[in-house]
């Protein structure tokens, strides 16, 4: 290690060559936040040829995501990021750039907007509608990850492509969401070919064959999407409508074609699609561990909706027991528990550490989530330790950012927080639940599957009893 003005972050000692590879297992946020309990909340790794930094509180977080926002503002040129998004041209994964900063602003704009959401409210309602009906004829015990993923995937096609696509649409053989799944898990593994250039040919865990497949099945499903709005077979204008009118006119003021708009398709679909899904499942998770939070949440919507009504959007800001509830999930579960890798794009210092140009940042939520030096009894799901406090989720409080927060912040935090809450609510209020077979609480399976979506190892089961007046 340097001293004085070029001191690199502490690390653990590496291998020659390997670097510190062989430290990350199955779950590395795990492994991560394990190493920097013991080397600091700046941490330097060496993964091959590649530079790492590792940050894991919330100070250090803050640095990275506020004060030197715009250092940290690019993302990392990984195999997968250009093979699964037509070479970065969507907005995950875009450098930094004019391109990345005009396609976020008309997302923004024609999507995620706060009035584009409302627009969209009516569709949520007979969605959910849909699936409370299914649910009350249910006598058994259902998978809730299905039906989860089922009604959010539904809500993300109706309000992107303007209709809902059905599993066989894209691929004969496996189906949206499990194709969308192998995307997200094959994007946030540590690829051995983005860190020993030279070997990246040679393809040895077989994801270059996988990338091949999903892209080309990825591929088709969007040209058909792309068919389907040019020969006007739909009548309501959608966001592909938009863009595509935006791409003819040729006004865009930046470089837009057919390949942009599938990329940024395919981006959006894939970060709506099991972010929500997951934070409810994990939601849902809690509670049926937590039988007395869980019957808490069933008092404050009975006195807030009362069990003559379903849960409607404009209850949503008066559930604070509900708020309560999503912000602990969030800390114990966050989906993307390293957030997406950032890459700073000059020098710059950190706490007195020199952290290099193209330096591949990781920001570990999960530890900053289960520090205990933020949290009292980290380990224990209270949604109580949030009543009263000011701590909120938009990435003003860097204990608690889910959502990121800076110029690579979610743009998608409004509506997945609220459709989290609203599906959850919507469970919760009309349903009780039990857990199949005699099963305990506690004996409910809470291990997770590091993707860059973090969802639970094992679906969740259980027994629903309709329980409005309606
Ligand atoms: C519970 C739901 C969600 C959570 C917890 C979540 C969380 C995140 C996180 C942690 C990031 C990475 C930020 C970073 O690297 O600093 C991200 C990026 C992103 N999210 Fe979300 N997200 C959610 C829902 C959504 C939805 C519904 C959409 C849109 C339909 C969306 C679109 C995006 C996009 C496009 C990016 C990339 C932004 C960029 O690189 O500029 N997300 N999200």
């Amino acid at each position: 290690q340097l001293l004085g003005p070029n001191r690199l972050p502490p690390g653990p000692i590496g291998l020659p060559i390997l670097g510190h590879f062989h430290l990350l297992g199955k779950n590395p946020h795990v492994d991560l936040c394990r190493l920097a309990r013991k080397h600091g909340p700046i941490m330097g790794l060496r993964l091959g040829f590649v530079r790492a930094v590792v940050v894991s509180s919330p100070a250090a977080a803050e640095l990275v995501l506020k004060t030197h926002d715009l250092v940290f503002a690019s993302r990392p040129r990984s195999d997968a990021s250009c093979r699964m998004s037509y070479d970065q041209r969507n907005l995950a994964f875009a450098p930094y750039g004019p391109y990345w900063r005009n396609m976020r602003k008309l997302c923004t704009l024609q999507l995620l907007s706060a009035s584009k959401m409302k627009q969209f409210e009516p569709m949520r309602k007979a969605e959910l509608g849909l699936l409370v009906a299914s649910l009350k004829q249910s006598r058994d015990t259902v998978d809730l990850r299905a039906r989860i993923s089922a009604v959010n995937g539904d809500m993300n096609c109706l309000m992107i492509l303007g209709r809902k696509y059905s599993d066989r649409d894209l691929d004969e053989q496996d189906g949206f969401k499990a194709l969308f799944s192998e995307a997200l898990d094959i994007t946030a593994q540590f690829n051995l070919a983005d860190y020993f250039p030279y070997i990246g040919g040679l393809d040895l865990h077989g994801l270059n064959r996988r990338m091949k497949r999903l892209s080309n099945v990825f591929d088709g499903f969007l040209e058909k999407i792309m068919e389907d709005h040019l020969h006007k077979k739909q009548q309501s204008h959608d966001f592909v409508d938009t863009m595509m009118a935006i791409m003819d006119s040729g006004e865009a003021g930046f470089e837009f074609d057919r390949t942009h708009i599938k990329a940024v398709l395919l981006d959006l679909l894939i970060a709506g699609m099991d972010t929500s899904a997951t934070a409810t499942e994990w939601t849902m998770s809690e509670l049926l561990r937590h039988p007395t939070v869980m019957k808490k949440l069933q008092e404050e919507l009975e006195s807030m909706v009362g069990l003559e009504s379903m849960v409607e959007e404009s209850h949503l800001d008066k559930l604070e027991y509900l708020e309560c509830v999503v912000k602990e999930v969030m800390r114990l579960h966050p989906v993307a528990p390293l957030l997406i890798p950032h890459e700073s794009m000059e020098d710059c210092e950190l706490q007195g550490f020199h952290i290099p140009k193209k330096s591949r940042v990781m920001v570990n939520v999960w530890a900053i989530g289960r520090d205990p030096d933020v949290w009292a009894n980290p380990d224990s799901f209270t949604p109580e330790r949030f009543v009263g406090s000011d701590i909120d989720m938009r990435g003003r409080h860097f204990e608690l950012i889910p959502f990121s927060s800076g110029r690579r912040g979610c743009p998608g935090m409004q509506l997945g927080s609220a459709l989290v809450k609203l599906l959850v609510a919507q469970l919760v209020h009309c349903f009780h639940w039990e857990l199949p077979n005699g099963m305990k609480p506690h004996d409910i399976d809470m291990s997770e599957h590091f993707g860059l979506v973090t969802a639970r190892a094992k679906r969740l089961m259980a027994v629903p009893t309709y329980r409005l007046h309606i």
